[in-house]
């Protein structure tokens, strides 16, 4: 059995900079993740790369040699991994053993998990080859100050999370920029109700009945919530990675089953 995070979310919103400091956090406390860098355009990386897309196939090249602008020629790159990924990415999985956890950097163009099927099918043959695949979503806080860009993001999230069905976590990224936590702090486990009026109160009446419908699909959904992450502190990336390890059961025969609880222990 292996582990998988999926790292995903928006341009911009953190992804390669999440990666970095989780791997940092990992080797501090002598444990081992390796990072698989799967966008093709990317540059510079500040964590080791144990894999890179780049190796099969560069944006640049497809860019020169096919004439695609950066997003056709991404979307060209991600295909070609798909059709590879019983020959290439099967290989490069093979020098992975049982028990180790990979995370992947993905590119953050929004099609390539809500309208294209790569990242399923990616997430497919992790988990055909005994992964434990966890989707980590990122979103920027700066853009989590307003109702409307909350209920987009979490749009965004759902539609990511519906496609790849696998467990899957949201994250706040960027907290050491947020100046008034109280108005974000609304945003991380907020009640419904309050997100309806607020949604009404931002928009003309002839949107009272889409706005109920929005916020019906994210609370049956239970996904509105997120987890802060403020990466200046060790106790905030030790947390979410403490989530997210519960969400792929990693550790579980370790000491960690006592914390699992079983529902019908519950009654
Ligand atoms: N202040 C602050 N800036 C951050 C943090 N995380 C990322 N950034 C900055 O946000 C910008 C984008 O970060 P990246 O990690 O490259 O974001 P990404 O999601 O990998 O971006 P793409 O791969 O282009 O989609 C960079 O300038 C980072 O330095 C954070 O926790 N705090
Ligand atoms: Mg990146």
């Amino acid at each position: 059995m292996g582990y998988a995070q999926l790292v995903i979310g928006p341009a911009g919103s953190g992804k390669s900079t999440y990666c970095s400091s989780l791997y940092k956090h990992c080797e501090a406390a002598g444990r081992t993740i390796h990072i698989m860098n799967l966008d093709p355009a990317a540059e510079n990386f500040d964590y080791p790369v144990a894999m890179d897309i780049r190796e099969l196939i560069s944006l640049e090249d497809v860019m020169e040699e096919l004439g695609l602008g950066p997003n056709g020629g991404l979307v060209y790159c991600m295909e070609h991994l798909e059709e590879n990924l019983d020959d290439w990415l099967t290989e490069e999985l093979d020098n992975y053993l049982d028990d180790d956890y990979i995370v992947f950097d993905c590119p953050g163009q929004i099609e390539l998990f809500s309208h294209v099927p790569v990242l399923r099918n990616f997430v497919e043959h992790l988990k055909s080859k005994n992964f434990n695949v966890c989707a980590v979503y990122l979103l920027d806080s700066q853009f989590m100050t307003d109702i409307t860009k909350f209920i987009s993001g979490c749009m965004a999230s759902l539609s990511a999370m519906v496609q790849l069905e696998v467990p899957h976590v949201n994250i706040l990224t960027k907290m050491d920029l947020v100046s008034n936590k109280k108005n974000i702090e609304s945003f991380l486990d907020p009640e419904p109700q309050a997100l309806l009026s607020e949604l009404n109160q931002r928009m003309a009446p002839q949107f009272a009945k889409l706005n109920k419908s929005l916020i019906e699909l994210v609370d049956d959904y239970s996904m509105v919530s997120f987890l802060p992450l403020d990466l200046r502190k060790e106790s905030s990336i030790r947390y979410v990675l403490a989530q997210i390890d519960t969400a792929i059961q990693y550790g579980e025969d370790a000491d960690v089953k006592v914390k699992d609880f079983d529902p019908e222990d519950d009654d």
